[in-house]
């Protein structure tokens, strides 16, 4: 400052005090001047600093993409790795995708370092702040803030304002010296800054390109790794392909084989179960018609069947003669096994319809039936088999369930076995056994025909046994016509024409229908073509029982005495204790409906054995009557007929019941209803004890749907087998007495009760090994004796290997785990509860 204030000296103190103040004005311009670049400066650094942190900011972004890409890239990776994996089983992918993860950690943490070295640059100036300069040089107006300062120093005289002057240029050189330090000082930070930025985002930049190229390249020997795996996968599944396509291939061979195999073993399983069928019949078991069979495995049965009757055959021929006819039945059996013809011929459809029908197990009509006679094959079929009837007939099987009673004649109607021609059968039975000889015009009975009296007679007179014919009674309609009149078989049939007249009738045609529950039930030979209902005085009970079916009785309804009261006063009865206390009431809603030949000779009216009464009333349509002899002599008629109109009544008196059959056929042209009530006499009551002992049919302990009564009262549950009912009841049942060997292990019915444990167990899904199951048969039969039952071992080994083919080879219990039954598995029910099963079927065997 002196150096410039020497220059502007010399012209006095005035000038120089002017010279002063020239001076410090441009001092103080240059202040001003560098003020203003201190601000550009300050300006400029903070500029650049926004540039780099801009820069960083998006070379970030870069980055976040770049990890993000990778890690997509990544996470494909993962699902390649485990597709891979599941494959083919490779870890290289998986390991892949793991460095991958890890690359990708490590760049996250250096973007974190990142973000944490990239905080704004450090300000040194920042404590240099503006307001901290001694002077206040505020915008451009330095002049008055000068002038201010000047005048606080300047009242003392010209040289103390010189001096002052000076300590102000010299304040002012100080000034300028330190704001010159602080331009250089920014000079240097901005250039700093900017060195330091550029040097981070270098390095920064060199390190991202360093790390995405290495995951680059890592991704790209991934993908290409995955490639090759990808090729030698496919390679995998091409052959695999061709594998399964050949397996598939086999597997279709081995269903047409199994197929082949199954159509065989059905066509033979047929013919098996047509036999079984048959002989079922035969004893009194029909399986054909019930749903509940379905599902049994009938191969095994119906094999099982065939071999215990083959071994039946063999162990009878060292038995005594009694056993003879069931050892015949066994080799009739056997031999129809064996006949090929007859196995051929059966496969036909027309032959086995015949058989169905012949077994009453289908109905046909009966043009169809006609066209049989004609037919060769049918015959012969029909033959064999009746061959085999012969057999299981003479080994004292009978036709039907209730034919095993000791009653067998307590039956209101037998099957129409005894007669042929347009007998009930006609429509459900197939031309049979029976059938008139044209030479002798005798009819083909069960029965031969009974021996004649001494003389020609085939009874006594009937003077001498007392028979009064009503019509003979004194208070008897006179106008009673006996149309049948046979003095030497003491057969008489009348008829009378309608007294009551027209109304009366109609009246009566009303009640009765509208009065009567009808039922029609179905015997062994389909649904009986009529309706019907059996109804008894007061105090009696019998039942009235159809082909396997019983009714139970109805009591006699008021109007049915009221009637009775009309009708028996023609007939010569007039007191109610004389009048007949049963009564059979048809219904024939057309002409088509029918009751085919047959005799009222049921045990229950003794008609076989002593002189016996059956008044009719029809009312109605009119239908005929007819009456054949049983045993017709060479020049005798064979029969008679009579038309039974409304209001008619008709008689048959005497021994007619033994020696004549007699129908009401179907109608040709069609007829309305009619209805025929038909009044008997209870002979001989049935002995109602007898009936706690009744056969139950073995099939019906599977078919009923509903429970089933057992003998004792107590009621089994039998088509369902719901658990807990049968458990139940298994528990309480008695143990079995000692049977005796002898009688039961070589008949049938007992063969049957095998079949049918066999078909229980079966249906309850309960498959034995052949060693525990033939264990466990002998442990049930232990009464038996040491011979045990022949049977069983094979009829196991037949249901376990049928069924252990199947499916579950290893299991001893439960193939399959499919039980149809409510009973579910029984293998944690284990034998005793098996033993129980064989014990309830056993107890069968009684019934
Ligand atoms: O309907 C008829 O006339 C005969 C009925 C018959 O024979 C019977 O019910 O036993
Ligand atoms: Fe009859």
């Amino acid at each position: 400052m002196d150096a410039t204030m020497g220059s502007i000296a010399p012209t006095g103190l005035k000038g120089k005090l002017a010279a002063l103040e020239d001076f410090i004005s441009m001092q103080n311009e240059e202040l001003a001047a560098q003020r203003q670049e201190i601000e550009s400066l300050r300006g400029d650094k903070a500029g650049i600093e926004e540039h780099y942190q801009g820069q960083l900011q998006e070379l970030k972004k870069t980055m976040v993409g770049d990890v993000q890409r990778l890690q997509e890239q990544k996470m494909l990776a993962g699902l390649g790795s485990l597709l891979t994996t599941s494959l083919g089983g490779s870890l290289i992918v998986e390991m892949m995708a793991r460095s991958l993860q890890q690359q990708i950690l490590g760049l996250q943490r250096r973007i974190q370092e990142i973000e944490e070295q990239a905080q704004p640059f450090p300000r040194r100036v920042a404590c240099r702040r503006a307001g901290e300069s001694r002077f206040q040089l505020e915008g451009s107006s330095s002049r008055p803030a000068m002038d201010a300062t000047m005048g606080s120093i300047a009242p003392t005289g010209l040289k103390g304002k010189l001096a002052a002057l000076e300590d102000f240029i010299s304040m002012q050189n100080e000034e300028l010296a330190a704001q010159r330090q602080e331009i250089e000082s920014l000079r240097g930070d901005k250039a700093g800054i900017e060195e330091h930025y550029q040097g981070q985002l270098q390095e920064l930049k060199k390190t991202m390109v360093g790390d995405v190229q290495r995951l680059q390249d890592e991704v790209k020997r991934h993908f290409a790794q995955q490639k090759a795996e990808n090729a030698r996968l496919q390679q995998q599944i091409t052959t695999l392909k061709g594998e399964k396509t050949s397996l598939q291939q086999q597997i279709l061979g081995l269903q047409r084989r199994i197929q082949e195999i199954e159509e065989q073993a059905a066509q033979e399983c047929t013919t098996l179960w047509t036999l079984c069928e048959m002989v079922g019949l035969m004893v009194g078991t029909s399986f054909a018609s019930n749903d509940a069979w379905n599902g049994v495995p009938w191969r095994a049965v119906s094999g099982a069947w065939l071999l215990s009757s083959a071994n039946a055959s063999r162990a009878d021929s060292k038995t005594s003669m009694s056993d003879d006819d069931l050892v015949q039945v066994g080799k009739a059996l056997s031999s129809l096994k064996d006949n090929e013809r007859f196995h051929g011929v059966l496969q036909q459809p027309s032959v086995s319809k015949a058989v169905r029908h012949w077994a009453g197990i289908e109905r046909l009509s009966p043009e169809e039936c006609e066209d049989w006679q004609s037919d060769g094959q049918i015959m012969f079929v029909l033959a064999e088999l009746r061959r085999l009837e012969h057999c299981c007939r003479k080994a004292g099987m009978k036709d039907r369930p209730s034919a095993a009673s000791d009653n067998p004649g307590d039956k209101v109607e037998d099957p129409p076995s005894k007669r042929q021609r347009t007998e009930e059968g006609a429509a459900t039975r197939a031309p049979d056994c029976k059938s008139i000889d044209p030479a002798t015009r005798t009819w083909q009975h069960d029965e031969p025909a009974p021996a004649k009296l001494a003389g020609e007679d085939w009874e006594e007179h009937r003077s001498k046994v007392g028979l009064q014919l009503m019509g003979e009674m004194p208070s008897a309609n006179a106008s009673l016509n006996y149309f049948l009149k046979d003095e030497s078989r003491r057969s008489f049939a009348a008829h009378l024409a309608n007294p009551f007249g027209q109304q009366f009738c109609a009246s009566w045609f009303a009640k009765v229908r509208v009065g009567t529950k009808w039922l029609q039930p179905n015997s062994w030979w389909g649904p009986m073509p009529r309706k019907t209902a059996w109804m008894v005085a007061k105090g009696h009970t019998c039942t009235y029982e159809y082909g396997g079916m019983e009714v139970q009785p109805i009591e006699y309804p008021v109007w049915m005495v009221e009637l009775m009261q009309s009708v028996m006063p023609h007939c010569g009865l007039t007191e109610i204790k004389d009048m007949p206390n049963s009564c059979n009431l048809n219904l024939y809603e057309d002409g088509k409906q029918m009751v085919g030949w047959h005799a009222d000779d049921e045990e229950l009216f003794q008609g076989k054995s002593k002189d016996c009464r059956i008044i009719s009333l029809s009312l109605g349509a009119s239908r005929q009557f007819e009456l054949e002899l049983n045993w017709p002599g060479p020049d005798e008629s064979i029969g008679v007929v009579q038309t039974l109109s409304d209001g008619d009544i008709c008689t048959m008196e005497g021994m007619t019941q033994k020696h004549f059959m007699h129908r009401v056929p179907e109608e040709e042209t069609p007829v309305g209803p009619r209805i025929n009530l038909t009044w008997r006499w209870i002979a001989k009551p049935r002995d109602s004890s007898k009936k706690q002992e009744e056969k139950v049919p073995l099939h019906t302990v599977l078919a009923c749907e509903d429970e089933l009564p057992l003998p004792d009262g107590r009621r089994l549950r039998g088509g369902k087998l719901e658990n807990a009912a049968v458990q139940s009841t298994l528990e309480d049942l008695p143990d079995l007495p000692p049977v005796d060997p002898g009688a039961w292990r070589r008949t049938l019915v007992w063969q049957l009760v095998t079949m049918v444990l066999a078909a229980v167990l079966a249906r309850v899904g309960v498959w034995y090994q052949e060693d525990e199951f033939a264990k466990l048969a002998m442990n049930a039969t232990s009464g038996v004796g040491s011979q045990g039952f022949g049977g069983f071992p094979e009829c196991a080994a037949i249901i376990s290997r049928s069924t252990t083919q199947s499916s579950d080879k290893t299991s001893s219990s439960h193939p399959g785990g499919e039980c149809k039954s409510g009973l579910g598995p029984l293998q944690g029910l284990g034998h005793v509860t098996c033993q129980r099963v064989w014990k309830c079927a056993a107890a069968w065997r009684r019934n």
